[in-house]
Formats: C-alpha cells, sequence, structure tokens
C-alpha cells in the first residue's frame, strides 16, 4: 500500500503586490507528483522554486487557481506534509540540544517528552547520526547539522518531504552524502520527496522526474523522465551516457537553447 496522497498543481498563478507593484512569478503552472515519487524542480535563479514550495507546503496561498493534496485543498500547512528548509544554520534553534531539535515539531502536538524523545533518537540514527541527541548543534560540522534539519524533517512521520535546496550549505563530499541518504530514506520509508534545486547533476541524479521551470513569467516548460532506476550511486549513475543526456537536455531547457537529439532520446 503506498502512503499518503499525490499532490496536485493546477493552473496556479501567483502574484506579489497589486497595481502597478504588481509582480508576476508564477504563471498557469501545472503539474502533479505522485505518492512515493521523488520529483526535482529547477529553474533559474528567482524563477519561483521556493515560491511553488510553499505552497506545496500551504504555506504560500496561490493568486489564483489551487494546489491539492488528494481531494484536499491545501490552504495551510497538513500533517503529512513535512518540509525541510534551505538553511539549517537558520532552522536549527541553537539552544536546544539535538534531540530536542528533531522533536522540536512533535512538541506542539502534545506528544509526551519520553514518545519525543524515542521518536529524535530513531530520526538521528535513521540519517546516520545515533551518537550526537545530547550535543547542541553549534558543536556538529555543517553536513551533520543538515542530517539533523533532515531527521527533524522526518520525526513528523509525514508521507511527503518537501526540501528546498536542502545541501546548498554543505561541502561537496557532504552534498554526495546527503543526496544518497535522500535516496535510501524515499525507498526505506516510502516516502514521497520534492526536492527544490539549482544544481542540475543533483536534479537528475535524486529524481524520477525531473521538472523544469522557465520563462517570464514562470511556467513549467517540461517534464523529464528519469529512467535510471532507483538503485543509484555516484559513480556509476554519473558516469552513464543517459545521465550526461539528460543533464544537457535540462541545462539546454534552462538556457533556452536547443534541445540536443542524442542516440537515447532518438531512441524514446
Ligand atoms: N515575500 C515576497 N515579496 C515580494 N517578492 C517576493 C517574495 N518572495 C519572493 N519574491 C520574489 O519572487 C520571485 C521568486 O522568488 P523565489 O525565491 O521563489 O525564487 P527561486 O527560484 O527560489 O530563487 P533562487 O533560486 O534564487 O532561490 C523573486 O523575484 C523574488 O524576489
Amino acid at each position: 500500500m503506498t502512503r499518503g496522497s499525490s499532490l496536485h498543481v493546477e493552473d496556479l498563478c501567483l502574484s506579489f503586490g497589486t497595481g502597478p507593484q504588481e509582480h508576476r512569478v508564477l504563471e498557469g503552472l501545472s503539474l502533479r507528483v505522485d505518492p512515493e515519487e521523488a520529483v526535482c524542480v529547477v529553474g533559474p535563479s528567482g524563477a519561483g522554486k521556493t515560491t511553488l514550495l510553499r505552497c506545496l507546503a500551504g504555506l504560500a496561498r496561490p493568486t489564483s487557481g489551487e494546489v491539492r493534496y488528494g481531494q484536499q485543498r491545501l490552504t495551510e500547512p497538513h500533517a503529512d506534509i513535512a518540509v525541510v528548509s534551505q538553511d539549517y544554520r537558520g532552522s536549527l534553534l541553537p539552544w536546544l540540544r539535538v534531540w530536542d531539535n528533531v522533536a522540536f515539531p512533535l512538541q506542539g502536538r502534545g506528544v509526551k517528552k519520553a514518545v519525543r524523545r524515542g521518536r529524535a533518537l530513531e530520526c538521528l540514527d535513521a540519517v546516520g547520526l545515533p551518537d550526537v541527541g545530547d550535543k547542541y548543534p553549534w558543536q556538529l560540522s555543517g553536513g551533520m547539522q543538515q542530517r539533523v534539519a533532515i531527521a527533524r524533517g522526518l520525526a513528523y512521520d509525514a508521507p511527503v518531504l518537501l526540501m528546498d535546496e536542502p545541501f546548498g550549505s554543505v561541502d561537496a563530499q557532504s552534498r554526495f552524502d546527503l543526496e544518497d541518504l535522500t535516496l535510501r530514506l524515499r525507498r526505506q520509508l516510502g516516502i514521497t520527496v520534492v526536492v527544490v534545486t539549482h544544481d542540475i547533476d543533483e536534479a537528475v541524479y535524486l529524481g524520477d522526474r525531473v521538472i523544469v521551470l522557465g520563462g517570464r513569467p514562470t511556467a513549467v516548460l517540461d517534464t523529464l523522465a528519469v529512467p535510471l532506476g532507483t538503485d543509484r550511486d555516484q559513480l556509476t549513475t554519473r558516469a552513464d551516457p543517459r545521465f550526461a543526456e539528460l543533464r544537457t537536455r535540462v541545462l539546454a531547457l534552462i538556457r533556452g537553447e536547443k534541445v540536443p537529439i542524442g542516440p537515447e532520446a532518438a531512441r524514446q
């Protein structure tokens, strides 16, 4: 049985400001994310990727159009949808120990302290940090802090995890490790993952599909399936000619250049 429901975005328009000050960011944007799917969203800086993710999280109201989770229209945050934000430095509370940071979302739900602590330890274990619960975030490396932020996302036990540029602030090696962690968690927990990223290689590596945003105002330029299977690894997957071809196609779309037709594309 699959966990959670599909996310549907239909004819989404979102503007900031009104009248002569109106800035139309998203216009006529439609997409779907199925349960247990991993979908990456890429697009130029300022295209509205974070704004779209905030709509998916029920944190931003579209000007028109709608976002649905299953049959429910999303107008506020939903218990099934957790968010891991861009910058762990801003999202972890420095005065709370790591396990209290991880369990923080449960506090507001009236979950007892012993249960919260148990859940925090489970989540820390899942992200490969079983022994850091009693430390403070600032005692950990950047990569470890981002794992703690992911553990906090998992603490909700939500079937849908939205990640906004989740690995932008860590070094390259930690980034690869965190990408692999995301793939493993997604497989083991059967969660739906939506990742907004600047990094085209990361999008192709993590996604079952890559949604490319562009234009002014922003709409969906194209959606590419990533037929690279579920068992991916940093060396062989990235060396796969289909990987190189997909990244070239995504880059060409973002830059508004003609998409080259390679041997793999030609066969589809
Ligand atoms: N609260 C706000 N008020 C006014 N304008 C906003 C607000 N939030 C975002 N914007 C504008 O909306 C546009 C899209 O911003 P958004 O952060 O969603 O883009 P992005 O694709 O995530 O950018 P980046 O890749 O650089 O993080 C930008 O022009 C931004 O200035």
